[in-house]
C-alpha cells in the first residue's frame, strides 16, 4: 500500500489528473457500460487491440531483457508467457464471438493510434530501464482495473445479459485481474518511493504521455462507430 507521505502510483495519477479522467471516463467506456456503444466501434477496438497485444507481448520481452536480477527476470518472463500462451488465445476467441476471424486479425493494417501508443511504450523501455517501461505500461495494466471499478460503481452501467459488453466488464472486474493490477501497483509504489524528485518528474511525463495515447486509442474506437464520419 502507498503511504500518504510517499510518492507512488497515486502521485503519477495526481500529476495528470485531467488526462487520467479523460482516459478512465472516456465516452467509449461510458457507452460500453451503458451497453449503447456502436458494435462497429467495439469491433474496431477489438481488432486494433489484437495488434496492441502483439506489441504488448514484445514489451514484456523487452522487460525480460531489461531485468537485472532473477526476481525481475522471472516476473517479466511470467508476464511474457501469460500474454503469449494465454491472453492472446483468449483475445482471438473473443474476437471470433464478435465475427472477427483469425485470418482477418493476421492481415490487419495497423492504425496510427496503435502504432503511436505501442511504439511509445517500447521506446520508453528501450531508452530507459525496467521502471520506465513499467510506468509506460501502467495506464494499460492498472488503468483497466481502475476503469472496471469506476464502471461498476456508475448507476448507468448495465450488468448481465442485457449488456452486449458484459464479458468485457466482467473480465476486468474479476478478482484475478484486479489482484494482478494490485501486484503491479504495489511493485510500482515500492519502486517510486525510492526515486529522486527529478527522476520521478521524468517518469510522470512518460505516464502522462502513455495515458494520452490510451485516450487516443478509445477515441479511435469511438470514431469507427460514427456512421456520419
Ligand atoms: C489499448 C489497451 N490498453 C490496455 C489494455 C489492457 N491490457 C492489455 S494487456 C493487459 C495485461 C493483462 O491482460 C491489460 C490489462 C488493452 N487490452 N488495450
Amino acid at each position: 500500500m502507498s503511504r500518504s507521505n510517499e510518492v507512488g502510483f497515486d502521485a503519477l495519477v495526481q500529476g495528470c489528473l485531467s488526462d487520467w479522467r479523460a482516459y478512465c471516463q472516456h465516452d467509449f467506456v461510458r457507452q460500453l457500460g451503458e451497453g449503447t456503444l456502436h458494435p462497429e466501434a467495439f469491433r474496431h477496438y477489438l481488432r486494433q487491440d489484437y495488434l496492441f497485444l502483439v506489441h504488448f507481448a514484445r514489451a514484456w520481452g523487452l522487460a525480460v531483457y531489461k531485468s537485472r536480477d532473477m526476481n525481475e527476470l522471472r516476473q517479466s518472463l511470467d508476464s511474457l508467457k501469460a500474454i503469449v500462451d494465454l491472453e492472446m488465445g483468449l483475445h482471438i476467441e473473443y474476437c471470433a464471438q464478435w465475427g472477427i476471424g483469425e485470418q482477418e486479425l493476421a492481415q490487419l493494417p495497423e492504425a496510427r493510434e496503435t502504432v503511436a501508443y505501442t511504439r511509445y511504450v517500447l521506446d520508453a523501455g528501450n531508452r530507459g530501464d525496467l521502471l520506465d517501461l513499467h510506468v509506460a505500461l501502467a495506464p494499460c495494466l492498472i488503468g483497466y482495473a481502475e476503469i472496471a471499478k469506476w464502471l461498476v460503481a456508475q448507476s448507468f452501467t448495465v450488468r448481465g445479459d442485457a449488456n452486449p459488453y458484459e464479458a468485457w466488464i466482467s473480465m476486468y472486474i474479476s478478482p484475478e485481474f484486479q489482484a494482478a493490477a494490485q501486484v503491479e501497483r504495489d511493485w510500482m509504489d515500492q519502486k517510486l518511493a525510492k526515486q529522486a524528485p527529478e527522476r520521478f518528474d521524468a517518469l510522470a511525463v512518460t505516464f502522462r504521455e502513455a495515458t494520452r495515447l490510451e485516450v487516443d486509442f478509445w477515441q479511435m474506437g469511438l470514431n469507427a462507430g460514427d456512421v456520419n464520419a
